[in-house]
């Protein structure tokens, strides 16, 4: 998803220089283990924003995602009870890239909406940090510069066909062709700040997700230290001025 929107203030707010809160990107490729690796986070008290989630929520029934969705790709992407028929609609967009990116354009804006209220809304329950769970976080360079740290949750190329043939049932050429629509797994790896490596079993892959959280919780002692760095610059700026005012006229 991109969140090409450099002006929106709240993420501006958390970006690093934000001493209050930071955000940290998470990412992979289809089934190469987020939510194995976000329900760990979950586990540990993390506050953790989900797009796909967001993206399920806002083409519901009647919303404006949904009115743009059957205008454009007709009442043919519709299950009996008018509601989106995912299967039919995701077998369009991920073998023609022009209707990807037509749904893409159609859906990101208000996923981004959503992960805009959310982190707004974990920033005042007083969360440090927000986690966003964004699968093609990578695939815009856009999004990564709001990060304080970017995670990679990999899998080897063959590991991760088997497991989205497993569990989605999709024939392979259809697996194909869902991998083709993002960045292959290994060109993310340089791009990543901390890498999970969800290859093997599922307690190897807890046991480099404590590892993380621990870094996280660490990066959380540097924040006292800025605010206080930030609030004595402040204290002296406006000291300066004072006396500046006073001693000029
Ligand atoms: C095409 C849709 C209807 C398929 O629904 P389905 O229930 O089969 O899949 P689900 O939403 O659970 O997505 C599974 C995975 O597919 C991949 N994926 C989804 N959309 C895209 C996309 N536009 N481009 C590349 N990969 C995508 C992601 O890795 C995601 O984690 C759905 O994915 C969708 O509405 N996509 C557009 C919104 C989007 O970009 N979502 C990704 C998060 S921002
Ligand atoms: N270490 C593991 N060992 C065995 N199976 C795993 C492991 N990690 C994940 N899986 C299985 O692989 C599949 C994909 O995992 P998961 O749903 O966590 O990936 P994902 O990246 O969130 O997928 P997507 O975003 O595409 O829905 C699931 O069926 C999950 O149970």
């Amino acid at each position: 998803m991109s969140l090409s929107n450099t002006d929106n203030p709240v993420f501006q707010l958390a970006r690093s220089a934000n001493p209050a809160m930071f955000l940290v990107g998470l990412s992979g490729g289809i089934a190469s283990g987020k939510s194995t690796v976000v329900s760990i986070l979950r586990e540990m008290g993390c506050a953790v924003i989900d797009a796909d989630v967001l993206a399920r929520q806002v083409v519901q029934r009647g919303t404006p995602a949904y009115n743009q969705i059957v205008y454009h790709f007709g009442e043919e992407v519709l299950l009996q009870n008018g509601e989106l028929d995912r299967e039919k609609l995701g077998s369009i967009i991920f073998s023609d890239p022009e209707k990807r990116g037509l749904l893409n354009s159609i859906t990101h804006p208000p996923i981004r909406r959503g992960m805009l209220r959310e982190t707004l809304w974990y920033f005042f329950l007083g969360y440090r940090y927000v986690i966003l769970d964004i699968p093609l976080l990578f695939e815009s360079r856009n999004t990564t510069r709001y990060m304080k740290h970017t995670v990679l949750v990999y899998c080897d190329p063959q590991t991760q066909v088997e497991r989205l043939i497993r569990r989605s049932g999709l024939s392979r050429d259809d697996t194909m062709k869902r991998l083709a629509s993002q960045l292959p797994l290994d060109s993310k790896l340089p791009l990543a700040d901390h890498v999970i490596n969800n290859s093997g079993d599922r307690d190897s892959t807890r046991r480099q997700v404590l590892q993380l959280y621990a870094r996280l919780e660490t990066s959380l002692s540097y924040l006292p230290v800025r605010v206080a760095a930030v609030t004595l610059t402040t204290g002296l700026l406006a000291l300066m001025w004072t006396l500046f005012r006073r001693f000029w006229h």
